[in-house]
């Protein structure tokens, strides 16, 4: 059975899923509805991505889609290492704007689940890093949007030499979350 760890933000889960290990290597189930349900992580996703960072210090977000097209995320790394943050963008909760962070490696085999309401990046901390992920809404180009990463309100505490940040003119040019209304409104029940 897979480990499911609540993170203390809300709906923010790691999971590291049983590995069978032989004389070959291993073999994983990376994902399993029902299993992935039990664990607490009730969407169903439609999407699944794949990103390659070349360079150590490469900054992917933060990034996350308007409500109409809001995006649970199931994130792994298939090679290398990241510290993967995901930040509570719902208006109206306890936790506004807070994060939690977590290392996601292909050595440690773990996942990080994002519920919608949450934006999500993550920094590399080796070269050529692979990133998988389910998604649980097609991407929309118009409902995408970036938060600047390094926002002072947000205070993420990259491992990341200042200026040193690889980025995306889209991630360059993002603003800070006080300056967005991201469209997402805090629900106690989460019934989302
Ligand atoms: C996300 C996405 C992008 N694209 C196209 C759009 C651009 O032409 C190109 C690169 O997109 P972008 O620079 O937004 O990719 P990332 O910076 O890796 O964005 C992702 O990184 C952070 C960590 C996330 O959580 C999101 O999944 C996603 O926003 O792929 C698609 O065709 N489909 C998609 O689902």
């Amino acid at each position: 059975m897979p480990e499911f760890k609540n993170l203390g933000l809300d709906g923010v889960v790691e999971v590291v899923p049983d590995r069978f290990g032989d004389d070959r290597g291993f073999f994983s189930e990376t994902y399993n509805a029902r299993l992935w349900k039990e664990g607490g992580i009730a969407v169903d996703f439609v999407q699944d991505n794949f990103s390659l960072s070349r360079d150590v210090g490469t900054v992917r977000g933060l990034h996350f889609q308007t409500p109409s097209h809001a995006q649970a995320k199931l994130v792994r790394v298939t090679r290398g290492r990241v510290f993967d943050v995901a930040v509570d963008i719902r208006k109206g909760s306890p936790d506004f704007g807070k994060w939690v962070g977590v290392e996601l490696s292909a050595e440690k085999w773990n996942q990080l689940f994002v519920p919608a309401g949450f934006a999500h990046g993550f920094v590399t901390l080796e070269a050529d890093t692979e990133m998988a992920y389910k998604v649980s809404a097609f991407y929309s180009k118009e409902h995408d949007r970036a938060i600047r990463f390094d926002d002072p309100e947000l205070g993420i505490d990259w491992p990341l030499a200042p200026g040193k940040a690889v980025l995306s003119s889209k991630d360059a040019a993002a603003g800070p979350l006080s300056e967005m209304e991201t469209g997402f409104v805090y629900q106690a029940d989460r019934s989302e």
